[in-house]
């Protein structure tokens, strides 16, 4: 370990007592954004069709379409909004959304022409909402939130380089089984303890607590104790926190600002989240800063050898990251790493439990490599039917349905100049459904994956968004899921609940909002 990163880590003990918000982020960089070679300037090409002419819904005077997003039905469902409106306007229309005049696309080729052309920094929008708490809040970025340029390649090289290698990556895969361990045992006492038939409880909860308790174990090396019997307060606040977040993040998508200034219960209850989620997280990260600090006194004085990085140690290890960042990077990972893959876990029950044919498959395979035992880093790559049950559920519901992109250059998309500064939706859930990619879209046949088997645009089904601004996430919640459903296979028959049915809505992340219908028999 070098001796900056001793040094760094030791005056961390120090920030830990005294940390004061205004140690931030310089947010002032001059932009610099890079002219690709299929950007065009509006001179460039004067016959190009513009904005003006695109098809789309005529909306309302002042709110535009707005109103149709939150009337009756179509609550909790703008991603089927969004498709309808595709089939009536084509796979290119535009929308007035309250002040603002969005694109939305839903065909692979018209994405591939999006992201071929978003430059060296694409630029993925943050809500306004999560704009505005921060300013106020003067709260330091981390990835998920973060649109200036050189703050997000910062933050994204030093974190890619441990969250997205593929050798690293394997490393957790003792850890994560541990928890997948006392995530089945906690499923078993749930449903023995409480239920009248073989239903877990509130099992989305369970989902959750299992997601934050398993990327916790990779960013904090630390285990938070969410499958113990008891879970303590806090930790339950953080996971109720990102839920409320996010569904009220969706719901300020438009009119934050007047939100903030008449004080609505939506704006109340999102900054409650956004500091319980800063408090809890705040609080784990300090813990694990005072370990390491000890740790390296330890190592100093001769008293200990074992100076394997941790994920925390490799982010104080970089000079670039001021310590705010490090915390808000943590933070914003441990909220993105928990409601994605809970809410991916979810679906995966969902339609394993009505898809029995798929299920047999899955624990045949499951099986046939493991007899029993707990699948190893070596293994998974095996588990070729595991995966591709991923895949298709991430296919039917992409658990972020609609990507978004600013343009940071003037650019021609579909034959039409579309300005630097314009918001374009990626309508996923729309692309991923499409009869022209994928024969019988509704239907979940997690065999089209397997090699040959089909001849689907690559940029029609993009759940983990793609490029530079992708997922930071992917290798690690593909690893939990892979080593969650295989478990899940050696332990339980998956049946729809006998009570009820239920279907996602979408709060920025697509979740059941109700309970999931699903029964966990014993095999
Ligand atoms: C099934 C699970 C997950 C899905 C489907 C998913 C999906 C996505 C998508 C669609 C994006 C936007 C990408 C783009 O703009 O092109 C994204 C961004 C991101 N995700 Fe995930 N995610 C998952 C799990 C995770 C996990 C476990 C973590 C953390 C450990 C994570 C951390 C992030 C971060 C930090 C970003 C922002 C990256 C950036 O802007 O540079 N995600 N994710």
């Amino acid at each position: 370990m070098a001796e900056h990163i001793v040094k760094r880590v030791l005056s961390t003990a120090t920030n830990i007592a005294s940390k004061s918000p205004k140690r931030l982020l310089t947010t002032d960089h001059a932009a610099t954004t890079a002219k690709t070679s299929s950007t065009i300037s509006m001179n460039d090409i004067p016959m190009s069709k513009t904005m003006v002419d695109l098809p789309g819904p005529n909306g309302y005077p002042l709110v535009g379409t707005a109103p149709e997003y939150f009337k009756g039905e179509n609550k909790g469902q703008m991603h089927k909004v969004q498709r309808r409106f595709h089939e009536m306007y084509g796979p290119i229309f535009k929308e007035k959304l309250g002040p603002v005049t969005n694109i939305s696309i839903a065909d692979p080729n018209l994405v591939e022409e999006v992201v071929r052309s978003e430059g060296k920094f694409p630029n993925r929008p943050p809500y306004p909402s999560w704009t505005i708490y921060k300013k106020m809040r003067t709260q330091a970025n981390g990835l998920m939130t973060v649109s200036n340029h050189e703050e997000w390649s910062t933050c994204r090289t030093v974190i890619s380089k441990h969250m997205l290698r593929p050798k690293t990556v394997l490393q957790y895969v003792d850890i994560m089984n541990e928890v997948v361990t006392d995530f089945v045992n906690r499923l078993k006492y749930t449903r023995d303890n409480h239920a009248a038939n073989s239903a877990v409880p509130d099992l989305q909860n369970e989902l959750s607590k299992w997601a934050i308790e398993s990327i916790s174990a990779v960013l904090l090396e630390t285990r938070l104790g969410c499958l113990d019997e008891n879970v303590s307060s806090e930790n339950q606040a953080f996971i109720d926190a990102v839920g409320d977040m996010f569904k009220t993040g969706h719901q300020l998508m438009v009119f934050a600002e007047l939100h903030k200034r008449f004080g609505t219960k939506t704006w109340k209850t999102h900054v409650d989240a956004w500091d319980t989620i800063y408090r809890v997280a705040g609080e784990h990260i300090d813990k694990k800063l005072a370990d390491i600090t000890e740790k390296y006194e330890r190592l100093q004085s001769g008293s200990e050898d074992d100076n394997k990085a941790s994920f925390l140690e490799h982010l104080l290890g970089n000079e670039n990251l001021p310590l705010d960042a490090v915390y808000a990077n943590t933070t914003e990972l441990m909220l993105a790493g928990l409601d994605t893959s809970a809410n991916a876990m979810g679906m995966v029950t969902y339609l394993l439990s009505r898809n029995p044919r798929v299920q047999e498959k899955l624990i045949k395979e499951v099986d046939s490599v493991l007899q029993n035992r707990i699948c190893t880093a070596e293994e998974l790559s095996n588990m070729t039917y595991a995966r591709a049950v991923v895949k298709e559920t991430l296919r039917l519901f992409p658990v972020i349905p609609i990507n978004a992109r600013v343009m940071t250059e003037d650019t021609t998309i579909g034959g039409y100049l579309i300005p630097k500064g314009t918001c374009i939706l990626l309508n996923t859930f729309t692309m991923s459904r499409d009869a022209t990619q994928f024969v019988n879209p509704d239907d979940f046949i997690p065999e089209r994956w397997e090699r040959d088997s089909n001849k689907w645009n690559p940029f029609s089904n993009l759940p983990f968004g793609f490029g530079a601004r992708s997922c930071a996430g992917r290798r690690m919640a593909q690893q939990e899921l892979y080593l969650a459903i295989i478990r899940l296979a050696q332990n339980f028959w998956l049946a729809p609940s006998r009570d009820f049915d239920a279907e996602p809505t979408l709060r920025t992340v697509l979740t059941f909002e109700k309970d999931i219908p699903v029964e966990f028999q014993d095999r």
